[in-house]
């Protein structure tokens, strides 16, 4: 399990967010939604040791107890700009996680080239990422989180750009993926939709300065849950953000 205990970020003064305290598990996806500017990029960058240095941050990660010190050994973080780097080709920013975690670049292309064509991306592979559509250098980057065996895996926003079909698409690989493998999956979204078909549970923070103002497991398996479930539970999240707002 992985724990967030007390988590405070400052700039200057000025509390951006917390006390906040969580815990992924590694066969869960959480999805974390509040309002613009509540903190939620600036906690899963915090998790992921990537937190800008004027942002001073406060509290504790734990890995099964153990306090963690590498982030990159057992994380891999999609953020919410596809960060692929333009000077490489798509094939060679998705197996760049794999080639850092020690894999030699056949390996990688061999664990990688399989899931180009799932992901749309095939005939990209030997693409720079200015060629591509937003929506497909999301989708790239996408892939080059998830081909990484990180037991957790922290997602901002990793479908925004995507057009509807495609979006409920990569959803519903990313849900079969993880019932045949599962993760620990920590996702931001402002999509309530997207939120209540695949979380397991939903962590609801509160305008800045950010907190957890409600924990929300869901209990029912993805495919039990009917429309009008689905619908009462988005009704409910709404219900909650607005009053934040007054
Ligand atoms: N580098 C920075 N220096 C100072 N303040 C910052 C910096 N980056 C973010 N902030 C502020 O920190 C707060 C939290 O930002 P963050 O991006 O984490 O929010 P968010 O909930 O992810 O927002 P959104 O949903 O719009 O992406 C915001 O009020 C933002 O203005």
């Amino acid at each position: 399990m992985l724990r967030l205990e007390d988590l405070e970020v400052r700039v200057a003064d000025t509390l951006l967010l917390g006390p906040i305290s969580l815990e992924l598990r590694e066969n869960q996806v959480t999805c974390l939604i509040g309002p613009s500017g509540c903190g939620k990029t600036s906690v899963i960058k915090w998790m992921a040791g990537i937190l800008p240095p004027e942002m001073k941050a406060s509290g504790t990660l734990t890995l099964d107890g153990t306090p963690v010190e590498r982030h990159d050994r057992f994380l891999s973080y999609q953020p919410q700009s596809d960060a692929l780097f333009p000077w490489l080709t798509i094939g060679e920013n998705v197996c760049l996680g794999l080639e850092v975690a020690g894999m030699s670049r056949g390996e990688a292309w061999a664990k990688a080239a399989p899931l180009f064509e799932p992901f749309g991306l095939k005939g990209t592979e030997h693409l720079f990422p200015r060629q591509l559509s937003g929506g497909m250098r999301q989708r790239a980057a996408f892939l080059r989180t998830i081909v990484q065996d990180s037991r957790y895996i922290l997602l901002d926003e990793p479908f925004s750009a995507l057009d509807a079909v495609t979006k409920i698409r990569m959803q519903e690989w990313l849900v079969s993926r993880l019932e045949a493998d599962p993760r620990g999956v920590l996702m931001v979204t402002h999509d309530l939709h997207e939120a209540s078909r695949i979380a397991d549970r939903l962590l609801v923070m509160s305008s800045r300065p950010g907190r957890i103002m409600a924990d929300l497991p869901i209990n029912l398996p993805r495919g039990q849950r009917s429309e009008t479930a689905l619908a009462d539970l988005r009704e409910h999240l709404k219900t909650l953000l607005l009053e934040d707002e007054t």
